[in-house]
């Protein structure tokens, strides 16, 4: 096995473990004003899987999802995408291998407000260099229900269609991985529910792994499984979560913090 990849099959076929977290630590800040907003994360999730990352504001769910996507660069421990190491590459290469292996949904969409839809949808592809395929991402767009607005602009559209489009954006390089920060964090419950169906999709019809965070358990509900994160750790999991057993732990994980915090103090 060469350094810096993690065990995988036979060649050729799929790595059973999408993501690999291996001792992840982040720390912010300078000595004197130091912020540990990672503490030691280690986690693996299989391929095909649809995982929501819960906790309190402030846990790191949002850094995690930036060091595991390759966006920031952990203080410390390893990040395996598809069993390969992201660190030790150039950022060229980084930027490359990001583009062609992961997606990112922003709670905010992040759309580029001058391009159209389709414009939108295609840009992640014509900037890697990529054949853009102009049905593909028409096809794409008719699955999140948006084939008759390929001209418009995302001003033109409400904030769930703006948030499909971006949905779009990231299936059309047909990422393996796709994280979403917080995607129904600025929609209405409607929308919320059209944009956690499509990423529910990605994971059962094309076998995409997702990693969601949320604070919202009705959208955790959607996953197949939540990680629970307080202070830059991992405290629990939970497989098959209804709203009402996730409502219940993050009521009792936001008690045992509290506790902790007040006997540390
Ligand atoms: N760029 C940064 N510089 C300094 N500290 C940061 C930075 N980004 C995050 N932090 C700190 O790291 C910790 C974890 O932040 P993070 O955004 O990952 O938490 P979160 O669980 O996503 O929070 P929320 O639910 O409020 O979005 C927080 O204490 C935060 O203030």
């Amino acid at each position: 096995m060469r350094r810096g990849e993690a065990a995988r099959p036979a060649e050729g076929g799929p790595s059973p473990e999408a993501l690999r977290l291996e001792g992840v630590r982040k720390v912010y800040g300078p000595e004197e004003n130091r912020v540990v907003a990672l503490d030691g994360v280690t986690l693996a999730l299989p391929a095909g899987s649809f995982t929501a990352v819960m906790g309190p504001s402030g846990s790191g769910k949002s850094t995690l999802l930036q060091c595991a996507a390759g966006l920031d660069l952990p203080s410390a421990g390893r990040v395996f995408v598809d069993g390969a190491e992201l660190a030790g590459r150039g950022e060229a290469a980084l930027t490359r291998f990001r583009r062609r292996r992961i997606g990112f949904v922003f709670q905010q969409f992040n759309l580029l407000p001058t391009l159209t839809v389709l414009e939108n949808t295609t840009l992640p592809l014509r900037l890697a260099g990529r054949r853009v395929d102009r049905d593909a991402a028409r096809g794409v767009l008719a699955r999140v229900g948006l084939g008759d607005r390929l001209g418009h602009l995302p001003a033109e559209l409400s904030g769930g269609q703006q948030q499909r489009v971006a949905i779009a954006r990231a299936l059309v390089a047909r990422p393996p991985l796709l994280f979403a920060d917080e995607p129904t964090g600025a929609l209405d419950t409607r929308s919320a529910r059209d944009v956690l169906a499509l990423l529910q999709e990605a994971v059962r019809a094309d076998g995409r792994t997702v990693v969601m965070v949320t604070h919202d358990p009705v959208a955790a509900a959607h996953a197949d499984a939540v990680l629970y994160l307080a202070d830059g750790r991992i405290v629990g999991r939970q497989s098959a979560p209804t709203a009402e057993t996730v409502a219940a732990r993050l009521t009792h994980l936001a008690d045992e913090v509290a506790r902790q915090r007040t006997e540390v103090a």
